[in-house]
């Protein structure tokens, strides 16, 4: 099944989709936000808010774990993620879509593999599924590469951070990529992330960075997003010919 993690308004989805069910979901790490099935151009999508049911948990405090772990007990096994993003770059404005093809993680306070009592090195040299990323990218006004920085959070990021982040190649920043695509892949699912850009980031935007900007932005995006999201689902077959599946091959000591 494919699914869906919601990131930053993207409720609208569940208004746009007819739903076929709701699913609670316990899992060893906690209670999962609910996932409602959708049907979306006859095939059931599995949709979970990643902040839980009205953006209620910070991206700091968020059960990565216990949100993968759900959707892989439900038979979820090729995840599309929203992300919204502040931009690095004046050519990346806010109200495109990029495609992350790559991550530095700044995250430094988040149980980040599933793990704990095996001793397991996954390769992620490539961490997100270039099956799906080229499933949104072909055809698609999007920007196809880009390397994701992920912060801690809650606040947004100081100037010297931004400056320092453009200069390693950064190009999106955000604060919930990870660890949530190196647990997917843990689980052997394929996992691709759509990264809407809401605003400048700090220092790059002259203004104050606020959260009505990033709102406001999404809502702007909202008809993009539901497109590229209603295609791309279309698009995507069952089949797994990616390798995603085989990650743990050689990994596990
Ligand atoms: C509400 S602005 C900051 C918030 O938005 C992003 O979340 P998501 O990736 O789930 O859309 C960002 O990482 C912050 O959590
Ligand atoms: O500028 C940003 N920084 C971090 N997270 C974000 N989410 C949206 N915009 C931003």
């Amino acid at each position: 099944m494919i699914g869906i993690i919601g990131g930053t308004g993207t409720k609208a989805l569940l208004e746009t989709y007819s739903i076929v069910d709701k699913k609670d979901v316990k899992t060893e790490y906690g209670q999962a936000p609910q996932i409602t099935i959708l049907d979306i151009n006859n095939k059931e999508v599995a949709y979970i808010p990643r902040h839980s049911q009205g953006h209620s948990v910070p991206p700091h405090k968020i059960n990565y774990r216990a949100n993968i772990e759900a959707l892989k007990t439900i038979g979820v096994n090729q995840v599309y993620a929203t992300n919204s993003v502040g931009s690095l770059d004046t050519n990346i404005e806010p109200g495109s879509i990029l495609i992350p093809d790559n991550f530095i993680d700044f995250t430094h306070n988040r149980v980040s593999t599933f793990f704990d009592n095996e001793v397991v090195h996954i390769d992620c040299t490539n961490p997100y599924c270039e099956t799906l990323r080229t499933n949104l990218i072909t055809g698609n006004d999007v920007h196809p590469y880009g390397i994701y920085i992920a912060t801690e959070g809650p606040r947004f990021e100081t100037g010297a951070e931004i400056q320092f982040y453009k200069l390693i190649g950064g190009k999106v920043v955000g604060m919930t990529g990870v660890p949530e695509v190196v647990l997917a892949k843990e689980k052997q699912m394929c996992y691709s992330s759509i990264c809407a850009v809401t605003n400048y980031a700090a220092a790059i935007s002259p203004n104050k960075l606020t959260i009505t900007e990033v709102i406001d932005a999404m809502k702007d995006c909202e008809e993009k997003l539901i497109k590229l999201i209603t295609k791309t689902i279309k698009n995507t077959v069952v089949s797994r010919d990616c390798g995603c599946q085989h990650i743990l091959d050689d990994a596990i000591i």
